[in-house]
């Protein structure tokens, strides 16, 4: 089971400007909150906090908690939060299930307990039996259904999404939309969307965010 994602009170600065915030906002378990809002307002930034790899430059304030645990100075892979990006590339060197195999944590033991996961999450995606494939020879829906499931493998305790949907055609965005939504929510995870796309923010169905720029461009 897994608890809610609490943004209390961030801002983030850059070269003395700030960038965002002060931001509050919770995401319950399952619930997907999307943020809009002007190109360069500081989305990307936010996701990168959250997921501990803002660069260096940003100065932060406030916290961030993922099931009241404050994730301040852990290193991103021991917060539990992944992240979805439009250019999710698979590893061009592993099979279609050795990028999912890779999802998983360390915890899950044993080779057929691995290889069983990894079949099932491609089931679910609609992609049984495609274990063996090279990810070259994969359609790009396919391939981001691949990026989607090896994020969840991990069985993050948050989903962030940066524009996940931005290079696909109108109908297989129509797809992916209900495909990342409907997994999101089957995992009882928080899920923080970035979009400009106001049909994201419909198929999210959730509460959306619009932030105003604060720096002048
Ligand atoms: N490493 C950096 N050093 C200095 N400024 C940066 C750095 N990274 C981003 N910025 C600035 O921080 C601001 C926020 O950038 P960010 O990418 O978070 O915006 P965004 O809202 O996600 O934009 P977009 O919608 O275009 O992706 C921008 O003004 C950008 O120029």
């Amino acid at each position: 089971m897994n608890g809610s994602l609490r943004i209390d009170g961030v801002s983030l600065a850059v070269a003395g400007q700030p960038v965002i915030g002060p931001l509050t906002l919770e995401v319950a378990p399952g619930a997907v909150v999307t943020l809009m809002g002007p190109s360069g307002c500081g989305k990307s930034s936010l996701l990168a906090f959250i997921s501990g790899c803002l660069d260096p430059a940003f100065t932060a304030r406030g916290r961030v908690l993922l099931d009241g645990r404050d994730l301040e100075g852990l290193p991103p892979e021991r917060r539990r939060v992944g992240t979805l990006f439009q250019d999710d590339l698979l590893f061009p060197h592993l099979s279609v299930g050795g990028n999912l195999a890779f999802g998983l944590p360390a915890s899950v033991r044993g080779r057929r307990t691995r290889a069983e996961r990894v079949e099932a999450a491609l089931a679910d995606a609609g992609l049984a039996g495609f274990a063996a494939r090279d990810p070259a020879t994969l359609s790009g829906g396919q391939r981001a259904r691949v990026a989607l499931m090896r994020t969840l493998l991990a069985e993050p305790g948050a989903l962030l999404l940066d524009e996940p949907f931005g290079k696909l055609d109108a109908a297989l965005r129509d797809q992916m939309r209900a495909f990342v939504f409907a997994r999101a929510r089957a995992a009882g995870v928080p899920t923080l969307l970035v979009t400009h796309d106001a049909g994201d923010a419909e198929a999210a169905g959730g509460p959306v965010i619009v932030l105003e720029s604060t720096r002048e461009v």
